[in-house]
């Protein structure tokens, strides 16, 4: 049985050499509230990922993006989350607007692409990996060719 599809944006602060990126704190359900995550959400039947990605970002944050590179997990459908759902995952870049939590989120916060830093945070468990391979990927975007 294939797993729900769940689609997140590591929004980057630069295109060039990002320094951080946009962590959101989740205030549903109990026992999610509190813990960081990716914004982001399900794919409604017939959308594609990107343009769930795209939609998810403008109802929570809106601002519209740009998508990057994908940061591939293992699956097919990318990072297992739970038993029932895993999530792709974008590097994304904000073409217009500023972040703001409308909703499903009470805070925004850009954390620096440094390890110490963006694992500090309380983060959805399932969400570690994820976020030491986002590291990675911004240290290649930033490397120069
Ligand atoms: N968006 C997002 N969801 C995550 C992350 N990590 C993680 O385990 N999840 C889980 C939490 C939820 O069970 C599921 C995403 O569902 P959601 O509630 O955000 O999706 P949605 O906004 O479309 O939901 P809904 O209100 O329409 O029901 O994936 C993450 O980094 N970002």
């Amino acid at each position: 049985m294939s797993l729900k599809q769940i689609v997140g944006a590591a929004i980057l602060d630069h295109r060039a050499a990002p320094v951080g990126f946009l962590a959101a704190r989740r205030t549903a359900p109990e026992s999610l509230a509190g813990l960081w995550e990716f914004p982001g959400g399900k794919v409604e039947p017939g959308e594609s990922c990107e343009d769930a990605l795209r939609r998810e970002i403008r109802e929570e944050l809106g601002v519209e993006i740009e998508l990057g590179a994908e940061v591939a997990g293992p699956l097919e459908q990318g990072w297992p989350l739970n038993e029932t759902a895993a999530m792709r995952v974008w590097c994304a870049y904000i073409t217009d607007g500023r972040p703001e939590p409308l909703e499903d989120h009470d805070e925004l916060r850009w954390v620096r692409l440094e390890e110490s830093e963006a694992t500090s945070l309380p983060w959805i468990p399932a969400d570690f990996p994820i976020v030491a391979a986002v590291l990675r990927a911004a240290k290649a975007v930033s490397r120069p060719a």
